[in-house]
């Protein structure tokens, strides 16, 4: 039975996620990027307002995999009390020095989420050294989103093969990248753990907009009876 994250800016739309029933609640700044970080006095702010009621993720924000920069990012963010941090894969820098250096901090307990960007030629031999390097999970999502939902830039194929292989590998797997209601019958299928939302749960689909209510309860019971339907 797959589950939903919810991207959210506030501690008001984290309450909002929570009284709707996700299953992760996803911290994040749409203003700044695909994965744009929440400032870390909010991202507080939200993890001591959820308390433990549900789990938690936030993102480091748009920046190439250095090393250095990422570890400190990710230390400052899981520092706050978040369940997951979560990683983008982005270009323009070194992945296997980065899961290298990261590597300490998941042995040591930190639950890392790589995500990397459908529109981006991600690689599905990455799993091997992201699940190496004791990350948690991954998530394919996309960067640019004007280019529509993540069905749109990669063959339902493509998603099928990332799903398993995140499986195969232990590694927890959601997907995301502009996914609308539409997209959910076709996704539920491929069994990832989560199908992730921001843009389709804001008022007129758009992400840097606040959330609609109704949309995350709507795309919720979408889940859920889908989800019911496909077990029976
Ligand atoms: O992790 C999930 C993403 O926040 C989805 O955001 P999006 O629907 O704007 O692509």
């Amino acid at each position: 039975m797959s589950g939903m994250l919810a991207s959210v800016t506030s501690l008001t739309e984290a309450r909002i996620a929570l009284a709707a029933g996700v299953d992760i609640i996803d911290l994040k700044a749409p203003e700044k990027g695909a994965l744009g970080a929440l400032p870390i006095e909010v991202v507080r702010e939200i993890v001591a307002g959820i308390d433990g009621a549900c789990p938690v993720s936030a993102t480091i924000g748009d920046q190439p995999l250095l090393p250095e920069p990422v570890l400190a990012s990710v230390l400052q963010m899981a520092a706050t009390g978040v369940d997951f941090v979560k990683i983008g894969f982005f270009t323009g820098g070194d992945m296997q020095a980065t899961l290298d250096t990261l590597a300490p901090a998941a042995s040591g307990g930190l639950r890392l989420i790589a995500v990397l960007f459908g529109d981006r030629q991600p690689e599905i031999t990455w799993l091997d050294a992201i699940a190496a390097a004791g990350f948690r999970g991954v998530m394919l999502d996309t960067q640019d989103k004007q280019q529509g939902s993540l069905l749109n830039c990669r063959s339902f194929d493509f998603l099928k093969d990332f799903v398993s292989a995140a499986r195969a590998r232990g590694l927890l797997c959601g997907l995301a990248g502009s996914l609308r209601k539409t997209d959910i019958s076709a996704l539920l299928p491929l069994a990832p753990d989560y199908l992730g939302f921001r843009g389709a749960l804001c008022v007129g689909s758009r992400r840097t907009d606040r959330i609609d209510e109704n949309s995350v309860l709507e795309i919720r019971n979408l889940i859920t009876a889908r989800s019911i339907a496909h077990a029976l």
